[in-house]
Order: C-alpha cells, then sequence, then structure tokens
C-alpha cells in the first residue's frame, strides 16, 4: 500500500487552515458580488499565506514578550552570528547540512556567539542553548515534568523508533523503562563482561592478523562491529554485523559513506537522517516531500529483524499448544542458557504484536549505535598521544590481570585509572554532544548573571544543553581544562570542582532519563581497552593510513560523525 511521505502529511496538515480561511474570504467576495481578475487570483493565494504566516509569527511574539514582563523576566538573547536566515534557507532549500557535523547541530553557534545562553532560531519556533549547569539542572532533575521529549521529536522518530522508552514521555515511558528494565540488572553483569570480552577477544584477533600483514585497519570501525554484536546479542540472541575489513580491501567504499547498505550501515543511516530532521526543524518535513528518507534503511534493518521476531513469536505460540518448537532449536537455546534471556524472547511473552516488539528493541538498538564505538576510538586516540598516560593504564592493567586475565567486576570496580581515562575521555569528546528537550509550559531560569534579571522560557521551545562548552569550561574544570588529564578524577581537582558541581559532567545525562546503558557502557569500554592494551605496549598514529587522523572543527575536537576513522600503529613491546 502507497503511503503519504512525511512532506505531503505536513502541507496537508499545516495548509488547512489556511485553505479554509482562503475559502471563506474567496466565498464572501463572491457573495459581494466582486469578480477578481486571473492576475488577481494567482497573487492573492500567495499574499494571503505570507499574511498568515507573518500574522501567526508576529502574534506569538508579542505573546512572549507580554508574558515575559508579566513573569518579570528577560527574553534569551537572540544569536544571528553564524548563520544567518537566508544562509539557513538556502542551505534548506539545497539540501546542504548548515553543520558539517550531524548531531552538533546549533550548539557550534553558542561558542561562536560567546554567551551562556542563546536562541539560535526565532522566527519559526524557540531553540534555546544553555551552556550553565544551573539550566541543566532544572532541566534533567528539579522539573524534568517540564522538560519532554515532545511530538515534534515523536514526528521526527516515528517512522524508524516508534513507541518506546527513547521517543515517549510520561506514563507510556515509564512503562517502556521498566519493560527493558530486567535487561540491565546487576545480576546479568557477569554474563555481560563474558560476552564483552568474547568480542574483545574477536576484535584483538582480527586487529592481530590485518595490522600483522601490513594493513592498517579503521578502528571506529572494528569498534562499531564490536559494539552493535554485543548489543544485539544481549537484545535479540544473535550476531548481526560481519567484521570489517583491512583498508585495501575496502578502498572503493570510501566514494560513498553507506556502500552497500547492511544491518550497520542502515543502522547508521537512519541516525543521520534523523538528527538532519531535528537540525532542519519544524519544517523538515518539506525536505522529504517525495519521499521518506527513512524508508530503504529501515527496509534493510526490517528484513534481519522481523524474522528473528517471528521466530521468537513462533518459540511462544508452540510451547502455548504445547508443542515443541524444534528440538534442535530448543536443544541448542538449552546448551547456550539463552531460553528467554534475551529482551527479544522477553517481550514475545508479553505481546503478541510484532510491531510493538520491534519499537522497544531499536529504542535501544539505534540510540545506542554509535556512542560506545565512538569513545573507543577516542580513549585510543587520546592514548596514541599520550604515551605517559598509556604506559600508566598498561600497568595498572597488567597488576590487576597480567597478560591474559579477563577481569571480574570487582576487577573493574578496582582499577581506578582506566575509570578515570574513559571518563575523561567522556568529557574531551562526548559521543552525544547535547540534548533537546521541549518545554510544556512558560517558565524562567536564573539569570548566569549575578544580580540578573531571570530569563524567560516559552512554552513549546526546544530547550538544549552544549554538553562541549560544559565539559571544557575553564570556569568550571579549572585553567587545564582543555587538556587531556585523567588525573583531574583522581586528584583535589576533582574534590574542588566536581564534587561539589556534579552537573558538569554530563555524557550520560543526569535524572529519571539519564542513560541505561551507562554501566554496560563502561564495561565495554572498560574490556575493549584491557584486551588491547594487554595485546600492545605501544599506539601511535599511523601517518600513511587511508584513516589519519581525526577532523577537527575549528571549535571542538571531532571524534563523532568522524567517518574517515583512525589509522594506528600498534606494538606488542
Ligand atoms: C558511551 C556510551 C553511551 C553514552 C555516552 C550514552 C549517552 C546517553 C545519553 C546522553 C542519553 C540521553 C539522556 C537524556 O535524554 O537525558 C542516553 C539515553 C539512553 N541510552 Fe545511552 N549512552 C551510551 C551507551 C548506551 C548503551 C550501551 C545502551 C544500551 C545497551 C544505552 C541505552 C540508552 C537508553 C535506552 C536511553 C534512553 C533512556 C530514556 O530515555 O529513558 N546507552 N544515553
Amino acid at each position: 500500500m502507497a503511503q503519504i511521505t512525511p512532506g505531503l502529511d505536513f502541507l496537508a496538515r499545516k495548509l488547512f487552515i489556511p485553505l479554509i480561511l482562503f475559502l471563506a474570504i474567496s466565498l464572501v467576495i463572491f457573495l459581494v458580488g466582486f469578480r477578481p481578475t486571473t492576475w488577481q487570483l494567482l497573487v492573492a493565494p500567495f499574499l494571503g499565506i505570507t499574511a498568515y504566516i507573518s500574522a501567526v509569527i508576529s502574534l506569538g511574539r508579542w505573546i512572549e514578550r507580554w508574558e515575559a514582563a508579566r513573569m518579570g523576566s528577560r527574553l534569551v538573547p537572540q544569536c544571528r552570528r553564524r548563520h544567518s536566515a537566508i544562509d539557513r534557507a538556502i542551505a534548506f532549500f539545497c539540501g546542504r547540512r548548515t553543520y558539517e557535523v550531524p548531531g552538533t547541530m546549533l550548539a557550534q553557534e553558542v561558542v561562536a556567539y560567546n554567551s551562556p545562553i542563546v536562541n539560535v532560531f526565532t522566527i519559526w519556533f524557540n531553540y534555546i542553548v544553555t551552556t550553565c549547569p544551573e539550566h541543566v539542572k532544572i532541566i534533567l532533575t528539579t522539573n524534568p515534568e517540564n522538560y519532554v521529549k515532545g511530538e515534534g521529536f515523536s514526528r521526527v522518530t516515528r517512522s524508524t523508533l516508534g513507541m518506546g522508552v527513547y521517543t515517549t514521555d510520561g506514563s507510556l515511558w515509564k512503562f517502556h523503562r521498566s519493560v527493558v528494565r530486567p535487561l540491565f540488572l546487576r545480576s546479568r553483569h557477569p554474563t555481560h563482561l563474558e560476552l564483552c570480552d568474547r568480542y574483545a577477544q574477536h576484535a584483538m584477533a582480527h586487529l592481530d592478523s590485518i595490522t600483522g600483514a601490513g594493513y592498517s585497519i579503521d578502528l571506529l570501525n572494528l569498534f562499531r562491529w564490536s559494539s552493535l554484536n554485543i548489543a544485539s546479542e544481549m537484545l535479540l540472541g544473535v550476531c548481526v554485523s560481519n567484521l570489517p575489513c583491512a583498508h585495501e580491501a575496502c578502498s572503493d567504499r570510501e566514494s560513498s559513506f553507506y556502500p552497500e547498505m547492511d544491518f550497520s550501515t542502515a543502522i547508521l543511516r537512519v541516525q543521520e537522517v534523523v538528527s538532519r530532521r531535528e537540525e532542519l526543524g519544524p519544517l523538515w518535513p518539506l525536505h522529504e516531500l517525495l519521499n521518506d528518507k527513512t524508508k530503504e534503511p529501515m527496509h534493510i534493518i526490517s528484513q534481519t529483524l522481523d524474522p528473528l521476531i517471528l521466530a521468537a513469536m513462533r518459540k511462544k505460540m508452540m510451547r502455548g499448544v504445547g508443542v515443541l518448537y524444534s528440538t534442535d532449536e530448543k536443544a541448542i537455546d538449552a546448551s547456550n542458557g539463552k531460553e528467554n534471556e534475551t529482551l527479544l524472547s522477553q517481550l514475545a511473552e508479553l505481546t503478541d504484536e510484532s510491531y510493538q516488539i520491534k519499537d522497544v528493541i531499536l529504542n535501544v538498538l539505534i540510540p545506542q549505535r554509535d556512542n560506545v564505538a565512538l569513545t573507543l576510538s577516542s580513549l585510543v586516540y587520546y592514548l596514541a598521544l599520550h604515551p605517559r598516560i598509556t604506559s600508566h593504564l598498561r600497568a595498572e592493567i597488567l597488576h590487576h590481570l597480567g597478560p591474559i586475565r579477563r577481569p571480574t567486576s570487582d576487577d573493574l570496580r578496582a582499577m581506578k585509572y582506566l575509570r578515570a581515562v574513559i571518563n575523561e575521555t567522556l568529557r574531551l569528546t562526548p559521543p552525544v554532544p547535547c540534548t533537546i528537550r521541549e518545554t510544556v509550559t512558560a517558565t524562567t531560569w536564573p539569570s548566569p548573571y549575578p544580580k540578573g534579571k531571570p530569563i524567560y522560557i516559552p512554552a513549546h521551545a526546544k530547550v538544549s544543553y552544549d554538553v562541549y562548552s560544559i565539559h571544557t569550561s575553564k570556569d568550571f574544570w579549572g585553567p587545564d581544562a582543555k587538556q587531556f588529564d585523567p588525573e583531574r578524577f583522581l586528584d583535589g581537582r576533582y574534590q574542588e570542582y566536581l564534587s561539589p558541581n556534579p552537573y558538569i559532567f554530563l555524557p550520560f545525562g543526569v535524572g529519571p532519563r539519564a542513560c541505561f546503558g551507562q554501566e554496560v557502557a563502561y564495561d565495554e569500554i572498560s574490556i575493549l581497552t584491557i584486551r588491547l592494551l594487554q595485546a600492545y605496549g605501544s599506539l601511535s598514529i599511523d601517518a600513511s593510513a587511508k584513516y589519519p587522523t581525526f577532523r577537527t572543527l575549528e571549535t571542538r575536537p571531532l571524534a563523532y560523525g568522524n567517518k574517515n576513522g583512525l589509522g594506528l600503529k600498534l606494538d606488542t613491546s
């Protein structure tokens, strides 16, 4: 069945009121006996729509000013510095990105504007970006009910994530959180460590064979492979992605970001389209007037997921009628201890609707997709730049585990320097550079300046905080804020800066919607790092590799969104 595209759906919804107004005015004109010329007939709709839009915008602005004054507050300063409205319009209609890197969106403007809080859009909607930990605290923990993902986000993600823990609000979100909670219980920790270690060992063997043959490998892709498979085994009980190859074998792929689209690249593609839609704002559907850009990657994802979901439901049905689903399958499940262990098998017990199961799984799989891999590749990059830190970390690993032993939960807890290195990486290159919410009702925030007037935050505004700016501010972290120095999480600087002001470190968010997979992520990153340093004594950047360095924007280093990956020289000594 043909489906309506996001663009046509948008036009149908948005043009309804102007169309009714236009018909009503036409009827009045007709009744009073006025007969327009052809020219007037052509121009009138254009003028009518322009007048309608201007009236709606002006009325909205006037209400905001009036309400701000009533609440004894002032409007958020507007940012006009970097990208003018014309720039944005051209970028929008030509399909160009205004921002080079998916996910960083408007946060770059805050840095350029040099104000702790700015309103980066004001015409169609308000998009307020703050760099004040005090405001972050209000959004995430003091009053989270007033800062929701919202209807706009739900529209952006509907064709990909549907309804699940990541996209819903209120009681539905609480329900979804309770559905996925069992997956993250501490009792599953040893199994998860074993799973991470299995993939870490595969990854190291692959790395060894490729670098041993004189090739370089894109580490970011290798880490993407391991983290996607760890997540898919947790959720589905199977691995879904193939090992990446050495760069010679992949040289043709360089020409396109999404070569032949497998499950893994389809997820990346979906993430990119969603982040693009967010960046374009409420007018994003006009960019997908004739086609839904998530359709093709979602088709690939469904080709993998649908048969797995059907198989899980078939097993449940067979059990229900007292039939063994297949003696072989059952024996395999029992020997792996997998029966009823994955989120998929638990969901199959809860519902008969396959689309609901798919939504729940994708809500965990897609948002976490790249975060672990990006953190790991940033971490390795920093280690390659800082040999002294690498040898300190390696000494800790060898002291606790020797050259081959796998860590237990207790080992990981005891390895404080490893945790500090991971935290320092997350501080300087946070893989989630900003989090966006929508306000439910108008409110005020304290001024960032002493004795300043409170700041007015309108209802239905997008509000976001710029994680990178907060993580690297000298005001919050001291004069060496931009340096990579894991000791800051262990020495006096911890007590001086982070302990009294915890909202300056936000890689996983804080409060009721904080990242569910935080501990899972620390496990994965720790084990991959441990296996890498158990195997290799020194790491250095391979300037001759096809994937030589990270891209750097003028304002910030970017591990995220780096399609060029990272090539390394490894030494076992
Ligand atoms: C370095 C790795 C990771 C980072 C930096 C990260 C970061 C984040 C952030 C910033 C949020 C949003 C918090 C908010 O909206 O306030 C989030 C949400 C979430 N993350 Fe992670 N994440 C990581 C890994 C993972 C992993 C491995 C999983 C699962 C296997 C996961 C599952 C989730 C889920 C389900 C949510 C939605 C929580 C909710 O809305 O209630 N994350 N993550």
